[in-house]
């Protein structure tokens, strides 16, 4: 039976004098999981992910790692490890020095620390780049070395901050996909912090969007997307529209509106906005109340009917693909 190795957040809070950063937040991780922390910059993530690790303290409520209470004990001592934002790698040691660098503070002997150091680097496929020092190396290469270096102490849970950030756009994508690999090779638990709202939808098996120091909604990263509870949510995932309708507000994916006459549609609309996107084509239009809704429309369906800016159209959608807004 493998162990239990549930990360629990209950009641987490942090404080820095009279701001609060987290409020009471709660979540249960499961084992294995790859869970993405998710929202617009001072929502609390890195707060929340540094009292995970223990690099920062925790005002009230506890994390449980298995079950038990791991809020006070040192980072090193708690079966977590922290790949940082910049990598933090030092510049006067190798590749080799820097992955075995917490078996040194270990007390762990040379020839151990050669040994596993190089195991480490033989699964982030830098061997060949052992001897080599920080600057002589590319950014994705200094990211796999700052990968192997927080993994050496075998943890259980494995917390990266913003870790494709530094990226150039090219090898984020390639780099998440080498993320998302290993993650599955190893079987541990990662949660991940960003604020890329396609990297989240990418990478994680669950997403946990905050807002104001709070979880805003939490789940399995499809139903979450399928079915934003508030107005935050579709907006922060995007590729929604809310809409004001007269029994409250609503979110609809673009990609579920429907062309048709105005006179055969829940709403009706003119364009405004016309945009190629190559595979789609997005067509702005304004409603009732003066909003605007975007319609992403498969090139096909486009060009096989295609529409001009001030034509007025019907915007309709499947009972199921509207979701009630709360709040
Ligand atoms: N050491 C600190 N002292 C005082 N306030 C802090 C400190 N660290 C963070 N804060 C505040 O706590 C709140 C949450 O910050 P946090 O860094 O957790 O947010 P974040 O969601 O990770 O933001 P970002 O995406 O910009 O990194 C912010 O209002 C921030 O200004």
């Amino acid at each position: 039976m493998s162990r239990n190795l549930d990360l629990e957040l209950v009641s987490l809070t942090k404080r820095y004098g009279n701001t609060v950063a987290v409020d009471a937040i709660s979540y249960h991780f499961g084992t294995g999981t790859y869970a993405c922390l998710l929202g617009p910059s001072g929502c609390g993530k890195s707060s929340t992910l540094r009292m995970i690790a223990g690099h920062e303290s925790v005002s009230e409520g506890s994390v449980l790692l298995g079950h038990r209470d791991i809020s006070h004990r040192p980072p090193a001592k708690r079966g977590t490890a922290m790949m940082f934002q910049n990598y933090a790698l030092f510049p006067h040691l190798s590749v080799a020095d820097n992955v075995a660098f917490s078996l040194k503070m270990q007390g762990k002997d040379a020839a151990h620390r050669k040994t596993r150091a190089m195991e480490m680097l033989e699964l982030v496929d830098m061997v060949a780049l052992a001897d080599r020092l920080p600057a002589q190396l590319s950014g994705g290469q200094q990211q796999r070395a700052a990968l192997a270096r927080a993994l050496i102490t075998q943890p259980d849970v494995l917390l990266l901050d913003e870790p494709l950030s530094a990226l150039d756009p090219f090898l984020r994508i390639r780099m998440r996909a080498e993320l998302k690999k290993l993650q599955r090779e190893l079987g541990i638990t990662f949660i991940h912090v960003t604020h890329g709202q396609d990297e989240a939808l990418a990478l994680a098996d669950e997403i946990v969007v905050m807002n104001n120091a709070r979880i805003e909604q939490a789940g399995q990263t499809r139903q979450v997307f399928d079915a934003p509870k508030t107005a935050f949510v579709a907006r922060f995932l995007g590729s929604h529209n809310v809409v004001a309708m007269p029994e409250g507000a609503i979110a609809i994916r673009s990609d579920a509106l429907e062309l048709k006459a105005p006179e055969a549609a829940k709403l009706p609309g003119t364009i405004t906005n016309i945009e190629y996107q190559g595979t789609h084509v997005a067509l702005t239009a304004v409603i009732p109340g003066d909003q605007e809704v975007t319609a992403l429309l498969s090139d096909k369906d486009f060009f096989g009917n295609p529409r001009e800016l001030g034509e007025a159209i019907g915007l309709d959608w499947e009972a199921g693909a509207a979701h009630a807004l709360a709040g």
